[in-house]
This record gives C-alpha cells, structure tokens and sequence, in this order.
C-alpha cells in the first residue's frame, strides 16, 4: 500500500482548553453491525463510527443484507437467490475485528467466499478461530498459509457440535466472534474458555450488546452457554470511542494546564479503555462525567510509580508506555503479551521509537520497564507509524513537550480516529502535510 505524506505537529503553548465530539466506538459499532445483519433489520445502529474499520465493514455487509434478501428470505425464498451468488472476495483491509467477526458471520450464509485483508492482516493468526468453527462443522480452506488469512469459506454451517473449547490467551476477538453467531447457530453454544483471558472486558461488552438485543447468556466459572434465540427489536447507541478518548487523557497529563470535555462519553461504559480515568489520575487527571460527557482537569499531583497491568485494555498500551516515558517515569508494565500480532509488533514499534528521546523498554520474564536515563530533546524527530493508527495517536502528544516532531505516513490514524489530526488543530496544535 502506498503511504501517505508526513505531517509536522508542533504546539506552541502547554495549555489545552477545548471540546472534542470523538467519533463512534470502533468495537462497539462492528459488534452492532454484525448484530444487525444477523438480526435482519431488527436491531437498528445509531451514532455509527467514522473509523475507516467501521466504515469498511458497514460496506460489506450493505452488500450482504440488501433489502431484497431480506425480503426474500422472509417469504422463504432464500435458495434461489443464493443460486445465482458468485463467489466473492471481500478485502477487510487492516480491520481486525472485521477479519474475525466476518469469518464466523459468513460460516452460517450460503455460497463462498474469499475473506482476505492488507498484507499484516496475513501475518496476523486466525488458526484459533478457524478450528474452533471448523469443529462446530463450518468448512473453512487456507488460500495461503495455514493459520492465516485470507480464508475460503462455504456456508452455511452444519453443525456436528454445540460444546467446544478454546484458547484466550491470544486474542478475544476469536470468542467474540463466536458469541455473536451463537444465538443463530442450530443448536447454539456452549463455549469453554481454556487458560488465561486477555482483553475480557472486550468478551464482556459483547456479552452486554447481545443482552441488550435479546439474546441471553450464562457464564459460569469458564463456560459461556448462548442457546438459540431470535433477536428483539432494539436500537443501539454507539459510544464515542473511549481508546480515542486515551489520546486527550494524555494531551492532559503532558500539559501545564488542562480543561477538556469530551462529550458522549458514560461512567458507565461497556468500553474497556474507559479505564483511562483511573490510570490517568496517576498522573493528576481528574474526570468528571456531567453535562453529558466527561470534564478532564489537570491538577499537580507527585507521581507514585507503579507497576501498570494492561491486560485488560491492550489498546491504552501505546498511550500509557508513551506518556509514562515523556514524564520520566521508570514505570513498569505487564500484560502486553498481545502487542506482538496487532497492527504491529508494536512492542518492537515502541522501542524503535522510545529510542529516538533516549528512552528504553527493555523485557524481562513477560515484564516491561522504561529506562528514561538517557532521556533527551531532539530539535526535530521523525516518528515511524508502521501502519499503526495508535503509535501516530500516542506519540502526537509529544508535540508539547518537543520543539518539532513529525509522522510518516498521516492518514495512518484513519483505521479508528479520522479527525485526529482536525482535532488537535482545534486544540491549537499547528500541523503541516509535508507536500
Ligand atoms: O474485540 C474488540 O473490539 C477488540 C479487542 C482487542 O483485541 P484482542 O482481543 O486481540 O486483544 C483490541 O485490541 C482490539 O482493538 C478491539
Ligand atoms: C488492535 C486493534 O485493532 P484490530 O485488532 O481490530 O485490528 C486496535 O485498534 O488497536
């Protein structure tokens, strides 16, 4: 893929007061509509995502779930139709979430297709997945490497089992994918979680939108049991994207002084990365959630170091390791076992970078410890983004602490936050698209 041109970000006070609408949750939208397509128009999405992931999925299946295969299925008429279906490709680009929640949405339609994404999506495993459906009885084929995409899928499913088990410790998207087709498989399912669950709020949030559109569960010890169900008619409301929200916590926390609102955005969210708040009050962020969204402040507060888990919200990792190494802080971190097959290695990705202000995160037994030393300001310091939205989002905030610093490839941010660039303009960031 061809990259984008640099951007230079500088900013020329340490003070940010401003409001910031963020877009609509990524995981949240791509679960709605998956959810919508296998509900057959029951479930409505409203407030949905401009993220470029979002936006590519809601295109695949306008394409899947017309109306008139709606109608059609509804008066019963579904095989003819699907007779005349080619077989299809369907690139998800660099979307995740989209890669996995397709590969099992398509098991239960009729006909093939070819599920296929950007060249790191080919790098990125799938094999977890892909047993656990071939085992329920879906028909899946490698058309490259094994365990990898892209994936030749031929539905709809027959199911020779309601009982499997699977791995949790690699990524939660596999189990999420599973959860969402199991209240429309035959005999539902019963899904046992073996080892260690990363990224669970991810697998919780699920849970709760499946809830909220009827569809019940029960998760005893490690056991999570959907019977089949049919859907009710429910209109969800996407929350702004509180991942996207981390990047203003740390524009706060690297600033003298901070006023922000971010409105839409809930105490109580479905959203993982809302766990922003508590770790940024680490830092002396305050967040205080009225008027319909959240008022960040930034007060002096002695920085008490720390040993930060991330598990739970892989996504705040840049975010944190970044702002943690721009303070000075020799904080260490566990829990970011998954990194490794995300858009990057993106631990590789922060050492390269980190190293650019003399700042190491050096590994010890699954352990990681910012050494800032070393740590120096560079006039000017060109910032890799490795087809990475979130080391463009993480590093950005840098600007206020650097006298100049600049990102290859810009539109990188567009895969879960398009206006990011807009934004920090708004918040008095001066930006410059290198021609
Ligand atoms: O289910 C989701 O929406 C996501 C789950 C997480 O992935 P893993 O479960 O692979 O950690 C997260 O990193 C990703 O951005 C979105
Ligand atoms: C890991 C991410 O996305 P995905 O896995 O959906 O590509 C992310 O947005 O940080």
């Amino acid at each position: 893929m061809t990259k984008s041109e640099n951007i230079i970000v500088t900013k020329p006070t340490r003070t940010v007061n401003t409001t910031i609408q963020l877009t609509g949750s990524k995981s949240e939208c791509n679960r709605a509509l998956i959810i919508k397509a296998l509900s057959l128009g029951l479930v409505k999405v409203d407030n949905i995502s401009e993220a470029a992931d979002a936006v590519k999925l809601l295109s695949v299946l306008k394409e899947e779930v017309t109306d008139q295969k709606i109608a059609a299925i509804l008066a019963d008429e579904e095989p003819e139709l699907v007779a005349n279906r080619q077989l299809q490709t369907v690139d998800i680009g660099p979307a995740g979430t989209a890669m996995r929640f397709l590969t099992a949405y398509f098991t239960l339609q009729e006909g093939e297709v070819i599920l296929t994404g950007s060249e790191r999506m080919k790098q990125r495993p799938i094999g977890v997945l892909v047993d656990a459906l071939r085992e329920l009885g879906a028909q899946i084929n490698y058309e490259e490497n094994e365990g990898f995409p892209p994936l030749r899928i031929a539905g709809p499913i027959e199911q020779k089992t309601g009982r499997i088990a699977i791995k949790g410790n690699i990524s939660s998207q596999y189990i999420t994918a599973l959860l969402l087709i199991a209240s429309s498989l035959p005999q539902g399912l019963e899904l046992e979680i073996v080892g260690e669950l990363t990224s669970k709020p991810y697998v919780e949030m699920t849970l709760a939108m499946l809830e909220q559109c009827g569809i019940n569960h029960t998760w005893t010890d490690n056991v999570i049991s959907i019977a089949p169900q049919q859907f009710k008619e429910t209109n969800i409301w996407v929350e702004p994207d509180w991942s996207a929200a981390s990047y203003w916590y740390s524009i706060a926390a690297l600033s003298d002084e901070a006023e922000l609102f971010l409105p839409g955005l809930t105490a109580y969210s479905k959203q993982g990365d809302s766990a922003i708040t508590e770790i940024m009050a680490n830092f002396g962020i305050t967040s205080q959630f009225k008027d319909g969204g959240v008022h960040l402040s930034k007060s002096a507060k002695p920085f008490v170091n720390k040993l930060f888990d991330l598990k739970e919200c892989p996504d705040l990792a840049q975010t944190v390791v970044v702002v943690c190494a721009a303070l000075g802080h020799n904080v260490s971190f566990t829990g970011l076992e998954t990194l490794k097959i995300k858009e990057t290695d993106r631990i590789a990705a922060l050492q390269n970078e980190l190293a650019k202000i003399g700042v190491k995160l050096n590994e010890d037994n699954e352990v990681y410890t910012l050494d800032c030393s070393s740590k120096f300001t560079p006039e000017h310091v060109v910032f890799e983004t490795y087809e990475d939205h979130r080391m463009a989002m993480a590093f950005a905030p840098l600007a206020i602490l650097l006298p100049k610093i600049e990102f290859e490839d810009h539109k990188v941010v567009e895969k879960s936050y398009p206006d990011f660039w807009n934004d920090l303009e708004k918040a008095g960031f001066v930006l410059e698209v290198k021609g």
